[in-house]
């Protein structure tokens, strides 16, 4: 079994610092790159930002939906992406949010985190919006192979704040739950390994203000990784980080996408872009 996820990232963060660089291979995008809107440029442009950016920055994450769109010709570009993370030892974050009952979250566990699998990088974003129990057989199986989760816990959409600031009858909000559960699966594992950190991540957007204080999350408690997207395209910076994740900083991985991409297809340019966003994000989470 690889060493723990939460460990693994640890170590990529010191190594490269704390950006990871959203692969989103959106239509227009892929215009402005000069590419057409299919499988075949969809696999230019993901091998072109690997090319870029692969063994220089601490994680990707592709976007599976960007990928899904061209069917299955896209999902091989995905699993293109996936084996080239692993051959340039750049973690692999795949954004597919997933979430079901927990007979079907045991074969998404089985496609996204299982050792063999073409779709299988380091960690998944998932939804524990079906009640966090329901994740079990993901938690399981990124145990077991030394993977990673990141549960959307405060994402970065206006929209969220309908259901993640919501509070049961004792005044729990459901971010605060959602953070709760995250905190006891970190503490078991950190207990067993000394990790700082475990493999359990939250999704905590970079533009979300105070809900963190608000909504009665203590971040730093969590013990996991904080994947901060929202940094560039949607608005956040510096400042930002700083005040969204206060004393968690250490634990965050700032996510960008467009802001990087844009820079994009030359490869130089789109290095010389993540290079800016890292130091941008490093110097605001020292
Ligand atoms: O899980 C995510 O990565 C995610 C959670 C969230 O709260 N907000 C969010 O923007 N994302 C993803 O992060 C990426 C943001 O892209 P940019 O806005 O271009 O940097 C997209 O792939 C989103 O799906």
């Amino acid at each position: 079994m690889a060493a723990a996820f939460g460990a693994r990232l640890a170590e990529a963060m010191d190594a490269h610092g704390p950006l990871c660089v959203g692969i989103d291979p959106h239509p227009g995008l892929l215009a402005a790159w000069g590419l057409p809107d299919d499988a075949s440029g969809l696999a230019a442009f993901a091998r072109t930002v690997m090319e870029a950016v692969g063994g220089r920055v601490a994680a990707v994450k592709p976007q599976s939906a960007l990928f899904e769109r061209h069917g299955s010709a896209g999902v091989a570009v995905l699993e293109e992406v996936v084996a080239a993370g692993r051959a340039t030892g750049t973690l692999v974050i795949v954004d597919a949010k997933r979430g079901d009952i927990g007979s079907t979250m045991a074969a998404y566990a089985d496609a996204y985190l299982r050792d063999g699998s073409p779709l299988a990088g380091d960690a998944l974003t998932v939804s524990p919006f079906l009640g966090f129990g329901s994740l079990e057989p993901a938690v399981e199986a990124a145990r077991a192979t030394g993977r990673g989760l990141f549960v959307l816990a405060l994402t970065s959409n206006p929209e969220g704040a309908s259901v993640q600031h919501a509070r049961d009858a004792s005044g729990v909000s459901v971010a605060a739950a959602i953070a709760g559960q995250a905190r006891l699966l970190n503490e078991r594992e950190t207990a067993a390994s000394g990790a700082e950190l475990g493999s359990v991540g939250l999704v905590v957007g970079a533009t979300i203000g105070s809900a963190a204080h608000d909504a009665g999350v203590d971040l730093a408690a969590v013990r996991g990784p904080l994947l901060a997207p929202g940094v560039g395209a949607q608005g956040a910076g510096a400042a930002e980080l700083a005040a969204v994740f206060g004393p968690a900083r250490r634990a965050v991985l700032a996510s960008s996408s467009r802001g990087v991409l844009a820079a994009g297809p030359d490869r130089e340019a789109l290095r010389r872009a993540a290079e800016r966003a890292c130091a941008e994000a490093a110097a605001a989470l020292r």
